[in-house]
């Protein structure tokens, strides 16, 4: 774990000296266009070519699978390549050693570290490494390091060369806000705020809206079959990510053991469905996942067991009918 000061790497943990953690803000936000235009943020200058943008990613990490998954329904998957570090995260940030299963390398450069990329992007940045980063080939720079754009221009910035559903529809666009606003505090970042918690207040407040946010999703997909509605969009992606690693690793390492996700019926039968549906359950590696918490947060566990996990069968039926799409 470290972070770059002025592109030279130093070691060191988030500070939760108050007893709590903090997500630090995102450093690249441009935005890929169908024609280059700027988005929302950032410059323009990145328009939408096969074969152009590269993702790295950790199978490990719920930002950065969310944009695997949206690659795979989308239909990108032969047009934007994807490198894949390894799950330890030690004092050398993530590294691009490829010793473990389903790690591989860094595919365009050959570069040992994550934190080289940044460096290549940007030689005196200052921040954290964090994947998932966009980087744009021809550019030789990072586009994006925020997850959650990144997957609005993977559904909608490449419009005319990806394929497959709607993920972001204008119609449902308020209840997928909604839903997102109570879903991100709640458990994606909700999770880690109870997990990296250093005070038992700040620990207990995060673990019960976990609980709390997991019930209300629970009655949400009693009256509806997806959290903004009646069809898939990004908002479920979003959830699954978290979902999924749920009885693996934040149930015991990060202490959200109220409950598991097996014991909530429609929450439990939804996430086996996402995982099930086409593409998706490849995206998930269990064995990154359950590895890289254990054995990278040394300060949660510093022995690095890594336990034998549950035996949650995410191939069972799920009975909520055929894939939607
Ligand atoms: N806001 C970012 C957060 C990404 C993030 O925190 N990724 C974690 C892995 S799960 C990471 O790379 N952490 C390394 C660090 O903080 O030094 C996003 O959603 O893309």
């Amino acid at each position: 774990m470290g972070y770059l000061q002025n592109g030279e790497w130093n070691t060191g943990w988030y500070d939760t000296s108050d007893g709590s953690f903090d997500r630090p803000e995102t450093a690249f936000r441009n935005w890929v266009t169908v024609d280059g235009s700027p988005g929302p943020s950032g410059e323009g200058g990145f328009p939408a070519e096969s074969g152009r943008y590269h993702l790295y990613v950790s199978l490990a990490c719920p930002w950065a699978h969310r944009a695997l998954i949206v690659r795979a329904l989308k239909g990108l998957a032969g047009d934007i390549g994807v490198s894949v570090v390894h799950p330890h995260m030690l004092d050398e940030g993530w590294t691009f050693d490829d010793s473990r299963d389903g790690a591989t390398g860094d595919k365009l450069y050959g570069l040992p570290f994550l934190r080289d990329i940044y460096t290549k992007a940007k030689s005196d940045i200052t921040g954290r490494v964090t994947v998932p980063v966009l980087w744009d080939k021809k550019r030789e720079t990072i586009v994006s390091n925020e997850s959650a754009e990144i997957i609005v221009m993977l559904n909608s910035g490449f419009d005319g060369i990806a394929s497959g559903p709607e993920l972001n529809p204008e119609d449902l666009s308020s209840e997928i806000e909604r839903v997102n606003d109570r879903v991100y505090p709640g458990i994606n970042n909700g999770v880690y705020k109870a997990g990296f918690a250093t005070k038992q207040e700040p620990y207990e407040k995060a673990a019960k809206e976990v609980f709390a946010t997991l019930d209300w999703m629970e009655e949400l997909l009693a009256e509806r079959r997806y959290l903004a509605g009646d069809r898939p969009t990004l908002a479920d992606i979003r959830a699954f990510t978290t979902l999924v690693r749920f009885d693996a690793v934040y149930h015991g390492h990060f202490k959200c053991n109220r409950r598991k996700l097996i014991e909530y019926p429609n929450l439990w039968a939804y996430a086996r469905e996402i995982y099930q549906w086409p593409g998706v359950g490849e995206t998930v590696n269990f064995d990154h996942i359950v590895q890289h918490y254990h054995y990278s947060h040394d300060m949660i566990n510093p022995n690095r067991i890594v336990p034998i996990g549950p035996a949650d069968d995410w191939s069972a039926d799920h009975g909520r009918g055929a894939a939607p799409f």
